[in-house]
Parts: structure tokens; C-alpha cells; sequence
């Protein structure tokens, strides 16, 4: 006998404007529901796609920001060309079964005459500071803005992108706001390449040697781990990267709670992290060691 069709699940709610998202927390809230919110810029890949199913199993309503902020791109940087394709985004968030999406328009986040920024300073310092000098302060101001307008009792981040893992934890605590950070293992391909939106800039010859940046890290990491010279071994990764054709941009060995200059390798919590350029196209990548 044949069994009968699953329901497909309903199609998420989107929420346009902050008073929207805000009126659908409060109904949730109301019928004591908890939600956990997965902040987004869509070209949504399986690295997004395992957040929110992470996000499903932490609460009992799952809410997905859209929106490619305009203020953490440097106008040098991609924003223009970023990728965008919102019908198949909502496809996926709806076949994964997630209840409602945050898609503002840049108007409503950022309002004219809008005049407040966001700057965390510790983790928020050096790394990809060096390089985008005011990419964290536009993430953490619309973080917080897309905390407020959604209302999560959780939200999730992944760890592939490290440092602004660490700055959102130090905003939220140091603004008090009443939410729970989760970081996310890296969802990798099968060669060790992390998932990225903008691994799609990637040309087919740069593709195959992309993985050498999680290599590279991987290397350095076993030795520090046997007890190797760590300024030695951050030094032949970058000689690596570039004997591979990467432009690099940082490989540090940081503390990784707070992302300090680690002082005492023996007893700290280790990250490495990595940012290199291959042809336009800028990865980031990191481990624990
Ligand atoms: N491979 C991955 N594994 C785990 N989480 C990821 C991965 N890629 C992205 N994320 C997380 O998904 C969230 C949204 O990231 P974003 O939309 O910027 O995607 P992205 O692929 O990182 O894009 P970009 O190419 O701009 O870095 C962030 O919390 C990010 O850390
Ligand atoms: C957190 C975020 C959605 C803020 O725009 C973005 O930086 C991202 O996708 O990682
Ligand atoms: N995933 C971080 C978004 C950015 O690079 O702007």
C-alpha cells in the first residue's frame, strides 16, 4: 500500500520591517515558544543550511536573517557583486521547515539620518581589522540591530568566521543584551575547503588550490601541537600559502577566548587563523590547535 504524502512543511512568514519581526516574537513569546535566530547574508550553502538545522534541534522556532549589510563592505569590497538569489534561499529555509525570515530592505536597517555605530575593540582588534578596518563595526551594529528586530532567546554563528564570532559574544555581554550565543563547527568540502558564499569566485584551476589554506593551517597546528616552534611553524605556512600562488594576508597563533597575542602557548586555549588572497577572491579559514 502506498504511504501517504508527507505535508510539505508551510512556507516561512517574512518579516520586511523590524515592527513585524518584533510583533512576531511577541506572539511567540506569548505562547512561550522559544526561537533561535541563524543571521545571514542569503547565497544560502550547506554551512548555513546545517546552522539552522543546529538552530531547529536548540529551540522551538527557527527564525533566518537575509541581508547583505551594506556597512561591513569596504567600497573597495564586493557588495555590488555579492551573491543574491532570494527564491532559492526560501526554498531552502522552507524545505529545512524554518518558521519565519527577516528580510529587510537597506532603507529600513538603515533609516536616513541613521548616526549610530557599534565598535568593539578587543577581539575587534587586528586580524581582519588589519585589513577591513571597519567591517566588525558594521557587523556588530546590525547584529544587534537584527537581535532587537528578531528577539531570539538564542542565536547562532558559524565558527568559519571566527573573529566576529568572538566580537558578537563581547557585544552582547558588554550591552547586556538578553540573548544566548552558539558557535558552529566549520562545514567543510570534502577536500577541507571551508563553505563560503564566496567560494562561487573561485575559478576552476584557484578551486583546486584553495584547500591549501586548511592544509596549511592543519600543518602549522600539529606542530605547535608536538611541541614545535610556533613563530617557525606560522612562518612555513605563510611560505606555503604563497609558494601555492596566495597573496597572504595574516596566519596568527592568537589566545582563543579573547584573540590576545598568546604569551604562554603551554597554558592558553590556542586558535590559529588565516586570511589569503587567490586571485579576487579573499578566504578565510581557522582551527583550534
Ligand atoms: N562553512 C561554514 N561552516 C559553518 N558556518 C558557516 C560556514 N560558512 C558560513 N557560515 C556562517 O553562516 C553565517 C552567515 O554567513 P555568510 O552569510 O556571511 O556566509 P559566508 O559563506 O560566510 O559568506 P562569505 O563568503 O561572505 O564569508 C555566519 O555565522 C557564518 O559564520
Ligand atoms: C553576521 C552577518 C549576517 C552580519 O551581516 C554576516 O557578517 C555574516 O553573514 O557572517
Ligand atoms: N561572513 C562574513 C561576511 C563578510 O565577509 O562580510
Amino acid at each position: 500500500m502506498s504511504q501517504p504524502a508527507e505535508t510539505p512543511p508551510a512556507p516561512p512568514r517574512i518579516d520586511r520591517t523590524a515592527a513585524d519581526a518584533q510583533q512576531r516574537a511577541a506572539g511567540w513569546r506569548m505562547d512561550r515558544l522559544t526561537s533561535a535566530l541563524v543571521p545571514t547574508m542569503g547565497a544560502l550553502h550547506e554551512g548555513h543550511l546545517a546552522l539552522v538545522r543546529a538552530a531547529r534541534e536548540r529551540a522551538d522556532r527557527v527564525v533566518v536573517s537575509i541581508f547583505v549589510n551594506p556597512t561591513q563592505f569596504a567600497p573597495t569590497e564586493d557588495f555590488a557583486s555579492y551573491p543574491r538569489d532570494h527564491d532559492t534561499d526560501l526554498a531552502k529555509l522552507a524545505a529545512l521547515g524554518v518558521d519565519a525570515v527577516f528580510m529587510p530592505e537597506t532603507a529600513e536597517v538603515y533609516p536616513p539620518g541613521f548616526a549610530t555605530t557599534i565598535a568593539v575593540a578587543g577581539p575587534g582588534e587586528g586580524l581582519e581589522t588589519d585589513f577591513r578596518p571597519t567591517h566588525f563595526q558594521g557587523v556588530a551594529t546590525v547584529v544587534a540591530k537584527l537581535l532587537l528586530a528578531t528577539q531570539p532567546d538564542i542565536a547562532i554563528f558559524g565558527e568559519k568566521d571566527y573573529q566576529q564570532l568572538m566580537v558578537i559574544r563581547r557585544m552582547v555581554a558588554d550591552l547586556t543584551i538578553p540573548v544566548r550565543i552558539d558557535g558552529f563547527a566549520t562545514v567543510r568540502e570534502s577536500d577541507g575547503l571551508a563553505l563560503s558564499s564566496r567560494n562561487a569566485y573561485l575559478t576552476p584551476g584557484e578551486r583546486e588550490t584553495a584547500p591549501v589554506l586548511h592544509r596549511a593551517l592543519q600543518t602549522a597546528a600539529q606542530a605547535i601541537t608536538t611541541g614545535g616552534n610556533p613563530a617557525q611553524a606560522l612562518d612555513a605556512a605563510r611560505a606555503a600559502l604563497a609558494d601555492a600562488g596566495f597573496v597572504v594576508d595574516y596566519v596568527e597563533l592568537r589566545n582563543a577566548e579573547t584573540l590576545d597575542v598568546v604569551t604562554n602557548p603551554a597554558a592558553e586555549p590556542l586558535r590559529l587563523l588565516a586570511a589569503a588572497r587567490l586571485g579576487k577572491t579573499r578566504l578565510i579559514d581557522n582551527i583550534a590547535v
